[in-house]
């Protein structure tokens, strides 16, 4: 089957969709966009379980507590910080994290949640350092601000200034709507690695790596492009056009098991129209909803998660290539629980290909070929 569609990999108790409804743990993505905080729903991945009170305070002191990098990774950002690619960066700097961990090859369950907590902690610090080192900016130092959220962390380390609340809730809320997907071609990558009992570090470097390609996680930064060529309403329907007729996708669009809608898009589409009122400029929300009109109408598609974080993105004033970064910084924590669930009851993942090639070919000397 191209593409493994609708093949069954592997059995997990973090994820589900069925009939389009998506629940993590079993609760509905209504419930948790509505509700839940990005730490608790770490939390709710790696355990299974919603935290009390004292658990999710003692999440958050473990999350703050590792956050701290190491300052080689900042000599590293500064080697290469006038070329290349964020999410390279990104991936390149949780490769060399791997150095800095005394418990690397240590596959206990104890050990393998205590490198979560250090991954999940310090991926954030990472994406914030990675765009002011490029910028000539120095990082900013954890011990000099008091943020109450991972959300608030990285807005605060990536512009040196507390964030407005409207803007942590809204990156709070991407953060809990893109945390986890089932076996989403990134997971499967990690899950794939680490069934060699390799180390989480290579997972995530693997999912990451995954992540960065534009029919996966790096649709919304293609989609904060198209909003940005296409530039003004008048515009929308000759570029949509123009894409369909000469067979060209339209990023943000479809999805390989959502055939009639993405349950995540309509919170996104919310946030974007309240991030557009806040900042008093409807221009990449109106676009967004007009080409959403316009290809549902000539194709039948819908948005999936990447379409509309790209204007709540982009209203927040990320920077466009580290769209994808942001995706990378919530998603770390399926692919942990995934990597988690992994370990604790592993066997090598190493299915069969079906053979279409030559059969019985004999061997012909150097000198007949
Ligand atoms: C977080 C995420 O990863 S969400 C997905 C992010 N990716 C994107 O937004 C990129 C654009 N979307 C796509 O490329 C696809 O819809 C994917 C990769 C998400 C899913 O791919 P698949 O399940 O393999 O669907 P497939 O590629 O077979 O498409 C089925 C049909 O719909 C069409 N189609 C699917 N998505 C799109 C699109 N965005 N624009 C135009 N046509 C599309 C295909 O051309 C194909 O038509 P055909 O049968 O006439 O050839
Ligand atoms: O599940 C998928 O194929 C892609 C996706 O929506 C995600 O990873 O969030």
């Amino acid at each position: 089957m191209a593409g493994l569609a609708d093949i069954v990999a592997c059995e997990s108790s973090i994820c589900s969709i069925e009939n389009s409804e998506l629940r993590y743990r079993g609760y509905s993505i209504d419930d948790l966009a509505q509700n839940a905080t990005f730490e608790e729903i770490i939390y709710l991945l790696w355990y299974g379980r919603l935290p009390n009170r004292l658990e999710l305070k003692a999440l958050k002191q473990d999350l703050a507590e590792n956050a701290v990098l190491p300052k080689k990774i900042y000599e590293l950002l500064h080697l290469y910080a006038p070329w290349g690619n964020a999410m390279a960066k990104l991936r390149t700097c949780l490769s060399f994290l791997t150095h800095f961990d005394d418990e690397v090859m240590d596959h206990s369950f104890a050990a393998d949640h205590r490198k979560a907590v250090r991954i999940m902690a310090r991926i954030a610090a990472i994406v914030a350092a990675i765009d002011r080192i490029r910028k000539g900016l120095e990082p900013i130092e954890l011990k000099t601000i008091r943020p109450t959220s991972l959300a608030e962390m990285f807005l605060w380390l990536l512009t040196g200034e507390k964030p407005a609340p409207i803007a942590a809730k809204a990156l709070d809320t991407c953060f809990v709507l893109h945390a986890e997907h089932e076996l989403n071609a990134s997971t499967f990558a990690a899950r794939v690695t680490v069934s060699t009992m390799s180390d989480i570090y290579s997972g995530i470097v693997s999912a990451i790596g995954t992540l960065k390609g534009p029919l996966h996680g790096n649709a919304n930064e293609q989609v904060a492009r198209m909003l940005e060529e296409i530039g003004e309403l008048s515009r929308v329907e000759e570029y949509i056009a123009q894409k369909i007729a000469n067979g060209e996708r339209i990023m943000g669009f479809g999805h390989r098991v959502y055939k009639n809608g993405d349950p995540r898009a309509k919170y996104l589409q919310a946030l974007s129209g309240e991030l557009a009122e806040w900042r008093d400029d409807r221009r990449w929300y109106e676009l967004s909803l007009k080409i959403e009109k316009l290809v549902y109408e000539q194709k039948g598609l819908k948005p999936n998660v990447d379409f509309y974080s790209a204007s709540v993105y982009t209203y927040l004033e990320i920077p466009r290539d580290l769209f994808t970064l942001m995706f990378a910084i919530s998603r770390t924590s399926g692919w942990l629980a995934h990597i988690l669930e992994q370990h604790e009851n592993n066997r090598i993942i190493r299915p069969r290909a079906e053979y279409s090639g030559k059969t019985e070919v004999k061997w012909k000397g150097i000198s007949e070929r």
